[in-house]
């Protein structure tokens, strides 16, 4: 395909994800199945520019004066993709599948720049109902943590210590994919955001992914998750398992040593978990399903530690899943804030006397995290809150650099706030707590 007919193809594809409200991977691949004629080439440009499109939205559309589906494309074309508006008129001359040629408004929006006047919710590409949270959870850096949750995240991989070591899992991820160890974790490895013009192939299809080596999943989740340490030979429950990324790095920084209980509230989820547990070789892991007086009542007041990977808005991960911070409203953080007082309620009740909990989200709203340790630590006067720090340092995987970009997220309770712009990791809220009575 031309560059006219894929824009053109964007801009329905977009209009799919705002105006019928279709995650963007089911738009993409409905798109591919009616127009099989395009190739894997033209299908990842297309993507790549309905998510940049969806990244830049608060910025594209209020330099365009406008939100359809067309401008967020032209616009993320002018000011993401550096096609200016000439450039795109030459693409479209002459090309019977190129969308309508650029009106004089548009071209102007595609050349207009953002000033430090536009409104806070343009700057730090957000929907405006956000603006207070954001104010609120992040000061003046407010425009600047924002924006940087609107660029492309890269692909992270954790090397599985069960399996093997940093230095053998770099030298195989390194034979198909352009590689890095990451600056703040031993165990972590970093595949670079791509430029979706170009081809790479996908982190889980190399033979290291294969044999178990190594699992994709963020440097910031695999920071939370070290929160835990030290873990040897505990009796540990990961409360919230889900499909069992947590759970895996939980085995891994237990040596699969003592007991791991996972389990989730939602039954279904955990079915994803057994292959991934078979692949990373781990030993330690009880999965429990059903409900939770059956499943767990055998644990209460138990466990050494008690890990919680929250449900929540996922406002963290904006820069992976774009569509979800338009489609985020008020009721459903208010969902997601019940939910969370509920599950730290609880899952407190298995963390026996003198016992530990980590409390996560993948979240950068205040409303979802010290929020609701402050609420907790009032009804649960046996808690205390104790330095994610601390833990972090036991874990003995922090690089020099690690340690001082970690040490500079830490604030109240002595939780971390990682963000894409302060770590260059997703959002995550990591807040330890400690069983005293
Ligand atoms: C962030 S996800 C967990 C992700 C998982 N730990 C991983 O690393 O793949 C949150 C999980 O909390 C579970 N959960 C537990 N109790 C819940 C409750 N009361 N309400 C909603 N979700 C709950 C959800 O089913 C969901 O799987």
């Amino acid at each position: 395909m031309r560059d006219a007919g894929r824009i053109a193809a964007a801009i329905e594809v977009l209009d799919t994800i705002l105006n019928r409200h279709q995650p963007v991977k089911e738009a993409m691949r409905d798109w591919g199945k009616a127009n099989r004629y395009a190739g894997s080439g033209d299908r990842a440009w297309i993507s790549g520019l309905v998510l940049d499109s969806l990244r830049r939205r608060g910025s594209v559309s209020y330099l365009m004066g406008a939100d359809s589906p067309r401008a967020l494309v032209l616009g993320t074309l002018a000011h993401e993709w550096e096609m200016g508006p000439d450039a795109i008129a030459a693409t479209f001359e002459g090309d019977e599948h190129a969308p309508d040629p650029l009106t004089d408004a548009e071209r102007a929006g595609m050349l207009a720049k953002l000033s430090g006047d536009a409104p806070l919710h343009a700057r730090a590409e957000i929907p405006e109902w956000l603006e207070p949270s954001f104010k609120r959870g992040f000061g003046d850096d407010a425009a600047l943590e924002g924006a940087s949750m609107a660029s492309r995240a890269a692909v992270d991989l954790r090397v599985n210590t069960l399996k093997t070591d940093p230095e053998k899992a770099i030298h195989a991820v390194r034979a198909q994919l352009n590689a890095d160890p990451s600056t703040l974790i031993t165990t972590g490895i970093r595949v670079p955001g791509h430029d979706p013009r170009a081809k790479s192939p996908p982190a889980d299809a190399i033979p290291a992914y294969g044999k178990g080596w190594v699992e994709v999943q963020d440097i910031g989740s695999q920071i939370a998750a070290l929160a835990a340490a030290p873990v040897e030979g505990l009796q540990v429950l990961d409360f919230c398992a889900g499909a069992g990324g947590k759970t895996l790095s939980l085995a891994a920084l237990m040596n699969n040593t003592g007991q791991l209980y996972a389990w989730d509230y939602d039954w279904r989820r955990l079915r994803a978990i057994w292959p991934r547990l078979e692949r990373a070789g781990v030993r330690n892991v009880q999965v429990r399903s059903g409900k939770e007086a059956e499943a767990l009542g055998d644990l209460e007041g138990k466990m050494d530690l008690v890990f919680i990977d929250a449900p929540c808005t996922g406002s963290g991960t904006w820069r992976r899943r774009p569509d979800t911070k338009w489609r985020l409203k008020d009721k459903a953080l208010a969902t997601r804030i019940s939910q969370q007082d509920e599950v730290l309620a609880k899952a407190a009740k298995y963390v026996r006397p003198g016992g530990r909990m980590v409390y996560v989200t993948c979240s950068v709203l205040p409303e979802e995290n010290g929020d609701r340790i402050d609420v907790f630590l009032a009804a649960n006067p046996d808690f205390r809150a104790v330095p994610v720090m601390d833990a972090l340092q036991r874990s003995g995987q922090l690089t020099e650099e690690g340690a001082l970009t970690l040490a500079a997220c830490a604030g109240a309770h002595g939780a971390l706030q990682l963000t894409p712009a302060r770590t260059g990791t997703d959002g995550f809220y990591v807040c330890g707590l400690a069983r005293v009575g």
